[in-house]
């Protein structure tokens, strides 16, 4: 198996958000001119924020960006727990407050049926997306494919049709929803974000043999074709 990721390394958080927010803008943008319009996946969880705001300084033409999510926790966007909430707040700002939104989050009576619904959403939006940022756990999550997930090996399938799956897991808190592997990995581009020593590790660890059910970030770093580039910062 060859798995052969470039590898961006910076100083500190800093450098690594103007970098990969550069990074964004600049294929979002060449999108734009390409195709007329642009589709950016992002990440929840703590190490966006950094790059949501650099990102939402660039001077784009954002009417025609829609930005969705990679997964959401299941909980209403008032929740702080909400990634649409941190979304709204840090990047939807700026420049970038002209974007257009798309959700998972749904108020549907159960998990279940809010895939259902986000998946329409979703389908609806059209494929490839042009950009997808991922962060990464500590135990080897990505997006919402937890080890141990209730959906994990139908969200990690490369045939997998559905957009959008249900999932819970004992590492994940509350039910969430996931766009699963094709959506993600299927992208004109693929980020991977992750900060400091240990997600280092547990990245190295990841690019190793092994399971993509014990570690899933696995089942992205070996989905083929991928245009994917790892941005780190200790
Ligand atoms: O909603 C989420 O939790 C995510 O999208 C998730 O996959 C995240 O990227 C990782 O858990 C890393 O989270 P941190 O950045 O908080 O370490």
């Amino acid at each position: 198996m060859v798995i052969d990721h470039k590898l961006n390394s910076f100083a500190d958080g800093d450098a690594l958000a103007a970098a990969l927010a550069s990074t964004v803008a600049e294929r979002l943008g060449t999108a734009c001119k390409e195709r007329g319009s642009a589709v950016l996946a992002v990440s929840g969880g703590t190490t966006p924020a950094r790059y949501f705001k650099a990102l939402s300084h660039k001077r784009l033409p954002w009417t025609n960006i829609t930005i969705t999510l990679i997964d959401e926790r299941y909980v209403p966007p008032t929740s702080d727990r909400s990634n649409e909430k941190l979304v709204r707040e840090l990047l939807l700002q700026n420049e970038a407050a002209d974007a257009n939104f798309v959700g998972l989050y749904n108020p549907a009576p159960n998990v279940e049926q809010g895939a259902k619904l986000a998946s329409e959403a979703i389908g609806r939006l059209g494929r490839p997306f042009d950009v997808s940022v991922l962060g990464m756990g500590n135990d080897g999550h990505t997006a919402s494919f937890f080890p141990g997930g209730d959906h994990l090996a139908a969200a990690i399938a490369p045939d997998q049709t559905a957009p959008v799956l249900p999932m819970q897991a004992e590492g994940a808190g509350e039910p969430r929803l996931t766009l699963t592997l094709p959506m993600i990995a299927g992208s004109r581009f693929v980020a991977l974000h992750i900060e400091g020593a240990a997600k280092k590790e547990v990245l190295d660890a990841a690019l190793g043999e092994g399971s993509a059910l014990d570690m899933p970030i696995r089942a992205v770093l070996r989905y083929e074709p991928i245009e994917l580039e790892i941005f780190w910062a200790p």
